[in-house]
């Protein structure tokens, strides 16, 4: 899968900074967040479907990083007109022998773009003020009529009553590597074990809640399941929604473990979603090596950046 080229990295970075209300010095997208120390535990019976050391073998520690994805960190997370925001986990898993792997995925079923062109499009159809799409919107889902799920979950997103109680969704495909080589396309979700569980218009909360939430709750935790693709099933197109009927297994399950004490550690940290390890490989979905790039070049620039006095 070639790389985009550089001019439309930055046209994406951009069109975020411009339509997404960013702030310099935090990421262009889930800039607000809260660090975890964790331990995956995998299933026994994974390790017969992938070799990666951090799934097959016995429990490793990790980073998880809680986040809201709108681009302005001080965003409400209740929107004004009482839908919830999108949220997302990031995790750096530690590898047996050193190193790491790292995945980010988010509370939406559908992404609503296939193509770098058409996530540019969409940044650009948001309004700034109001975190919304613009009502040129409709024009743009009555031509790109794939990209109506992923408009419809982030414009429909419910209120979450915490972060432990959401489901995350990695959306891409990647292949699973067997010990004997054989390859299986699948996509992952962290499944909440308490459940998910949402507000009402009656549940009052601050604009922000779910990070205090979320440090004073006690154990939380999620199972990594695995959906696996039958053939045929598309696995270069974020946009595409495989049948329910697809076949699920868990592979593991994450807990969170106290909050990292140095919370500005965080910064220095990127969730790239391409950060995977041999005995699972990457799919030739645009979208997830695009990601990497542009998370590329959010973290240099926040990195360079001071951050406006409160
Ligand atoms: C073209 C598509 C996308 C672009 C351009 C994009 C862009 C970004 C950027 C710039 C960041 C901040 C990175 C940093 O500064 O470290 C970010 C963070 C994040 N994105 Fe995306 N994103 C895309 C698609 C997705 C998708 C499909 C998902 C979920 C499956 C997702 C989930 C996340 C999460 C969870 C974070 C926060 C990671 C962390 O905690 O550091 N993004 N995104």
């Amino acid at each position: 899968m070639p790389d985009a080229d550089r001019a439309t990295v930055i046209r994406a970075i951009e069109a975020m900074e411009k339509h997404t209300a960013t702030v310099p010095g935090y990421r262009r997208a889930h800039p607000r967040g809260v660090l975890f120390h964790a331990t995956f535990t995998p299933a026994p019976d994974i390790a017969t479907l992938t070799t990666a050391a951090h799934l097959a073998g016995p429990p490793v520690t990790a980073l998880v990083r809680l986040s809201t994805a709108p681009g302005n960190p001080h965003a409400p997370e209740r929107k004004p007109d009482g839908r919830g925001t999108t949220l997302g986990l990031g995790i750096r898993f530690d590898l047996p022998a050193g190193g790491h792997a790292t995945w980010a995925a988010a509370s939406i079923p559908a992404f609503p773009a296939r193509t770098p062109k058409e996530f540019i499009q969409v940044t650009k159809l948001q309004n700034p003020a109001t975190g919304k799409p613009s009502p040129l919107i409709l024009a743009h889902v009555a031509t790109h009529r794939h990209i109506l799920p992923g408009i419809r979950a982030i414009a429909g997103m419910p209120v979450q009553a915490s972060f432990a109680t959401t489901r995350y969704n990695g959306l891409h495909a990647y292949f699973l590597v067997a010990p004997d080589g054989t390859r299986r396309a699948f996509r992952y979700s962290w499944l909440p074990d308490a459940g998910e569980a949402t507000l009402t218009d009656e549940d009052q909360r601050p604009p922000h809640y779910l990070i205090d939430e979320i440090l004073q709750r006690g154990p939380a935790s999620w199972s990594l399941v695995f959906t696996l693709a039958d053939p045929g099933d598309p696995t270069d197109d974020v946009t595409a929604q495989w049948p329910d009927s697809r076949e699920t297994v868990t592979a593991g399950t994450l807990r969170l473990g106290s909050a990292v004490e140095d919370q500005a550690a965080l910064d220095a940290t990127v969730f790239d979603p391409t950060g995977v390890v041999p005995g699972i490989e990457l799919s030739d979905d645009p979208i997830l090596h695009f990601r990497s790039q542009v998370y590329g070049e959010s973290f240099t620039r926040r990195t360079r950046e001071e951050r406006p006095r409160a």
